[in-house]
């Protein structure tokens, strides 16, 4: 009946000394067909039984119709089935997000867990060498559940014991492919636990526009745009320093004046100042009207202004000393926000050498001191590597918009960032499908996390610069 048995392979397995003098075959014990017939069918009914622990509402559910359609005949059983279906029409039309939540999207990952999943779960595993065939047995990773958000599955999974995470983080292209997703991101929920994220659709394909101007004065955290998860995206200035670095047209901009309009409000009331470097004369000089004084483009300029940035912060070092640990925003000690566009014209490409070391020194001063006294900095480049910032660990938060290599995004976010997800390098070129993109890594995970900037267009400056000049000139 059967070719070939399971334990068959055992038989024909044979090993020589290098000669082929002397051979070797295991001892094979024939299991009598009576007890591999029981073994089966005693798998079968616990299995059965598993299937009543697991799934009881769909079982009784189903049996219940079966019961109907017996005893009552189809009719009643498509009236019921009819009734089931307007029932959840309805509730769907009324309370859309109660019932995605509560019947939508557990219903699809069942069916994603089924048709995608489940079915491609051994090939890919093997394939992609996370499983392992053995002994004429498969040993894969355990498939534990599947849930679905808007935007992505969530897929739980149990590692084979001696795995590593970097197993995993090695083989994201192979799982992103083996199911038929653009991406896959990798999070450790706890030991021996993971959580694959595959994208289902993209939130961010969409450009976003500016974020209206907040109410409320505040030194942040300011919304710079969205998560990919749909949430906001809120960066904190006060109190850090974050490092923008993406290849030309990557979407710097966006980012920079996403932050200086969430401030706009707190500028107005003199709880943050803004300064403003601006190397290239391109970026920042569209709302220079904002700055006021305190904006400078000519290198001498600019290095003069961040010296003045350090004494304002020597000098509330030198008070607060003793007195307070930490910077609270106030119009006397206003959180001075230090945005220089393109450092690297100031750190790398400048040709004076004296002037290259006062800027560099002046920034890693600020950098390492000027946290805990309200002076942060911001700071924009195009080439992250350390022969053009070597101040670039100085910055605790970075974000890496698109990149040219894969190595740069490593050197942004730290390491492993790439192999946990962080693909940087290949968000698309093309303006209206990539710029603005980005990951981050949030201060409260060490995974990286795809976020979409706003897009603050000239017109939306302009109109900034209008109704906030005089606020940069009063100061
Ligand atoms: N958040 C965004 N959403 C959609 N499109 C954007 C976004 N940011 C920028 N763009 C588009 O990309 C173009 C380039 O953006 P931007 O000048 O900000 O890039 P950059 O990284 O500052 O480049 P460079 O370093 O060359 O100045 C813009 O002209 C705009 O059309």
């Amino acid at each position: 009946m059967f070719k070939k048995l399971p334990g068959d392979e055992t038989a024909r397995l044979v090993s020589t000394t290098p000669d082929t003098a002397v051979v070797f075959r295991p001892a094979v014990v024939q299991t009598p067909a009576v007890l591999t017939v029981a073994i089966a069918v005693w798998r079968m009914l616990t299995g059965a039984l598993g299937l009543v622990w697991r799934h009881p509402i769909a079982l009784t559910i189903t049996a219940g119709l079966g019961v109907i359609w017996t005893r009552y005949g189809y009719l009643h059983v498509l009236t019921l089935a009819g009734l089931a279906i307007a029932t959840g029409v309805s509730w769907a039309l009324v309370d859309r997000p109660s019932f995605l939540r509560l019947v939508g999207w557990p219903l699809l990952a069942w069916w994603r867990l089924v048709t995608v999943y489940r079915r491609h779960w051994q090939p890919v595993m093997i394939v992609s060498g996370l499983g392992r065939y053995l002994r004429g047995r498969d040993c894969l990773p355990r498939l534990l559940a599947v849930t679905c958000t808007p935007w992505a599955d969530l897929v739980t999974v149990k590692m084979l014991s001696g795995q590593a995470v970097t197993d995993w983080t090695d083989r994201t292209e192979h799982l992103a492919h083996g199911f038929g997703a653009t991406s896959c991101r990798i999070t450790v929920q706890r030991s021996g636990r993971l959580q694959l994220t595959f994208p289902r659709s993209d939130p961010l394909a969409i450009p976003l526009p500016a974020i209206p101007i907040p109410e409320t004065a505040s030194a942040g955290p300011v919304q710079v745009g969205i998560q990919e998860n749909g949430h906001p995206w809120l960066l904190k200035l006060h109190g850090t320093h974050v490092l923008v670095a993406g290849a030309t047209g990557a979407g710097k901009g966006s980012v920079i004046w996403s932050v200086i309009r969430g401030l706009l409000p707190a500028v107005r009331v003199g709880l943050v100042q803004v300064w403003a470097l601006d190397p290239k004369l391109m970026e920042l000089s569209y709302g220079r009207a904002i700055f006021g004084d305190r904006y400078a483009a000519d290198p001498d300029a600019c290095a003069d202004l961040l010296d003045a940035a350090v004494k304002v912060m020597q000098e509330r070092a030198g008070r607060f000393a003793g007195v307070q640990r930490n910077h609270t925003p106030t119009v006397e000690d206003p959180f001075v926000l230090v945005v220089v566009d393109e450092v690297a014209f100031l750190t790398a490409y400048q040709p004076d050498k004296h002037l290259r070391q006062r800027v560099t020194a002046a920034l890693a001063t600020l950098t390492t001191q000027g946290r805990a006294v309200g002076v942060g900095v911001l700071a924009a480049l195009q080439d992250p590597r350390k022969e053009v910032m070597n101040i670039r660990n100085l910055f605790p938060d970075k974000i890496a918009l698109r990149l040219d290599e894969s190595e740069q995004v490593d050197m942004v976010l730290g390491d492993g960032a790439r192999d946990r997800g962080a693909l940087a390098d290949l968000i698309s070129p093309r303006p209206e499908a990539g710029a603005g993109i980005g990951y981050v890594r949030l201060e409260a995970s060490p995974d990286p996390v795809r976020v979409r900037a706003a897009y603050v267009s000239d017109a939306d400056i302009r109109a900034m610069a209008a109704e906030f000049a005089p606020v940069g000139e009063a100061v």
